[in-house]
């Protein structure tokens, strides 16, 4: 079953709470966050998870696209993210992060940009719930899908199928319906969509148009 992760980001703002009441059907909400450094953007702090929390029974990821992993994991994961995601761009003892992740209670995730190989990822994997392959470089909803992205799913996904491991895939940027079907069949598991959803004028019907042309 393909896992449906709507973004946030492209929610709006002064209607949040009603904005994720749309999408109770979804797995997962992906949470952006941004620190105007990593990415040139700047997005929500961790008491936006805690208020979330209180008005959603779906369980929150946050994409952690700052500089500062370490200082940031902590606050995320007490703020009650079930899953946390950081870059391997940002992370000197990456190996350290993920189990401080795994240590304060949630999933752990590790993201790739576009220009990040896989191989950054060998000796980790293992330790993984969730790799999150970027499809777009990160900063920004409504771009397009970076076409070469296909072969590093392939790529990940015969790497995790030869290993027997349990890791999932997760892409994120781009994602729209006409490229969902082959981003599954590509090895993709979570899929996370912000503009096809929000920018619906019925985000409900958006996810679940999403939904039934993957399954
Ligand atoms: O991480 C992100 C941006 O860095 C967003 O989750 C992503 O861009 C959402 O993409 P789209 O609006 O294209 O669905």
């Amino acid at each position: 079953m393909v896992e449906i992760a709507p973004s946030i980001l492209n929610a709006n703002l002064l209607q949040l709470g009603e904005e994720v009441a749309k999408i109770r059907s979804a797995d997962w909400v992906h949470f952006d966050v941004m620190d105007g450094h990593f990415v040139p953007n700047l997005t929500f702090g961790p008491m936006f998870v805690e208020a979330l929390r209180q008005v959603t029974a779906v369980p929150i990821e946050s994409h952690l696209m700052v500089e500062n992993t370490a200082a940031f994991i902590p606050l995320y994961a007490q703020a009650g993210s079930k899953r946390i995601i950081i870059h391997a761009e940002t992370g000197n003892h990456l190996h350290r992060l993920v189990q401080n992740i795994k240590e304060l209670g949630c999933e752990a995730g590790v993201s790739l940009n576009p220009a990040t190989p896989l191989s950054c990822l060998e000796y980790l994997l293992p330790d993984l719930d969730l790799v999150l392959l970027m499809t777009v470089n990160p900063g920004f909803g409504g771009q397009r899908l970076i076409p070469a992205m296909y072969e590093k799913i392939k790529q990940l996904r015969a790497i995790i199928s030869e290993r027997r491991l349990s890791c999932k895939i997760e892409v994120d940027g781009g994602v729209n319906l006409e490229n969902a079907p082959r981003l599954v069949a590509a090895g993709v598991d979570v899929l996370v969509a912000g503009t096809l959803i929000y920018r619906d004028p019925d985000p409900a019907a958006a996810l679940k148009r999403l939904r039934d042309g993957v399954q």
